[in-house]
């Protein structure tokens, strides 16, 4: 379904993935505006390890907005880069906090020098990477091994997980953290309703249920007695479980094995899961699954120092209907792309990506009871209650169906 560059070795999936290469624009989406005059060199203390002030470079504001992530967890697991034949790149590129429009901030990835089209910005040897096993449509799966080994490893009593992988796991977005909130796993029964869309409903709470059931016999049942318990010690629950799919369906990328290996694999990529997604990012996604293999971000465009070096999530494929229920935001970039990628699927013009109708177009029925419900309130009655609302999910539906809606009067008169 998904277009790939052919020399990329990764898969498009239905997970996190990857790369087309038809835009070939450098905009980072929310980076500070890289000012034209020429920088000076950082005032003594820089440096990702350093201990002055971040990036501030001078006053043409240039990295001025971007804060690096120097906290003790960050060197940690800076330090586990290096120790593990990645501390290269280190020197092209750290993590830092990125401006969002309502105020938060994003972590992400930022460049700390030039990097020329062509050269690589991330290399990870694939021997750091945590492979969750082979590609499927059931995200519950790599779900479980993931929340197994973070037990083990963050535990108390620690068991068999592999404990160099302590410092990048605590990097990970945290359990009941903000970042997963957008998405529609977490939202409640009102907030799901207000997305006036009933496939995205039943999708969700099919998710919900496949996620109890995979804890109900394969975490909690008496035939997996040597599951850990939750970081503190407590039982792990199925809100655990919960949060560990969202970090599967909004950070794995699905990668080939080796060329004698025809299979593909769910892998979590160290620093390279931290790259945000920007529809018109260049940078392409290259590597394989396979020892003594790295998986790479190449620079499409190049890159100035303290931009931000994003990816293309979904293969440029997704619409914001997946952006939502997988990564948890909504994709506004160009042109508002995500939103005529769900308006056409809704007018039978364009085939699904994931989900029950996966490569197919949604049925008629389908798109009726969708257009019916988003016929329910009107563009104006919607803009009104955006204004009127504070709760951040509530928001996000909200934006959600009315990004649809804006979308869908390109092509139809709704109301
Ligand atoms: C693969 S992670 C990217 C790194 C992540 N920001 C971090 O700090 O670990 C994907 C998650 O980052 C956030 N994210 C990525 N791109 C974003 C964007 N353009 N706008 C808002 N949130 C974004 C979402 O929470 C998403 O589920």
């Amino acid at each position: 379904v998904h277009s790939v560059l052919e020399a990329s070795a990764f898969l498009p999936q239905q997970y996190r993935t990857i790369y087309t290469s038809d835009d070939v624009t450098s905009s980072a989406l929310f980076m500070a505006k890289a000012a034209k005059k020429k920088k000076k060199k950082p005032s003594g203390g820089g440096g990702l390890k350093g201990f002055g002030s971040p990036v501030s470079k001078d006053s043409s504001g240039a990295m001025s907005n971007i804060e690096l992530d120097r906290s003790v967890d960050a060197l940690a697991f800076y330090d586990f880069l290096e120790s593990n034949d990645a501390g290269d790149n280190l020197k092209r590129c750290g993590l830092g906090f990125f401006p969002l429009e309502n105020g938060m901030k994003l972590r992400g990835v930022v460049a700390l020098k030039t990097i020329k089209k062509g050269d690589v910005i991330i290399r990870i040897p694939y021997e750091l990477a945590a492979n969750l096993g082979q590609e499927g449509a059931d995200p519950t799966i790599p779900a479980q091994a993931f929340l197994k080994d973070y037990c083990d490893v963050l535990g108390d009593s620690p068991g068999e997980g592999d404990m160099a992988r302590k410092s990048y796991y605590k990097m990970l977005p945290p359990y009941r953290g903000d970042d997963c909130l957008g998405s529609t796993d977490f939202f409640s029964d009102e907030t799901l309703e207000a997305l006036q869309s009933p496939t995205i409903v039943e999708e969700t709470l099919k998710r919900r249920d496949l996620t109890k059931l995979r804890f109900e016999r394969d975490i909690e049942s008496e035939d997996s007695p040597d599951f850990p318990t939750w970081i503190d010690g407590t039982p792990v629950t199925v809100d655990h479980l919960q949060w560990a799919v969202w970090l599967i369906t909004s950070r794995v990328l699905t990668v080939q094995g080796a060329e004698s290996d025809n299979k593909s694999y769910r892998l979590l990529i160290p620093f390279l899961d931290m790259c945000n997604h920007d529809r018109s990012s260049p940078h392409i996604l290259t590597g394989r699954a396979a020892p003594g293999r790295e998986l790479k971000v190449v620079a499409g465009a190049t890159v100035k120092e303290g931009e931000q070096i994003n990816i293309c999530y979904g293969g440029g494929q997704a619409g914001n209907d997946r952006f939502l229920q997988d990564y948890g935001f909504l994709d506004t970039g160009v042109d508002g792309k995500a939103y005529t990628m769900v308006a056409q699927q809704l007018l039978g013009k364009r085939r699904m990506v994931e989900g029950v109708s996966a490569g197919k177009l949604l049925s008629k029925a389908d798109q009726d009871r969708t257009l019916d419900s988003l016929r329910s309130t009107a563009i104006e009655a919607d803009k009104k209650l955006l204004e009127d609302t504070d709760d951040p999910a509530l928001k996000t539906s909200i934006n959600y169906r009315l990004g649809v809606k804006q979308a869908l009067s390109k092509f139809i008169v709704l109301q």
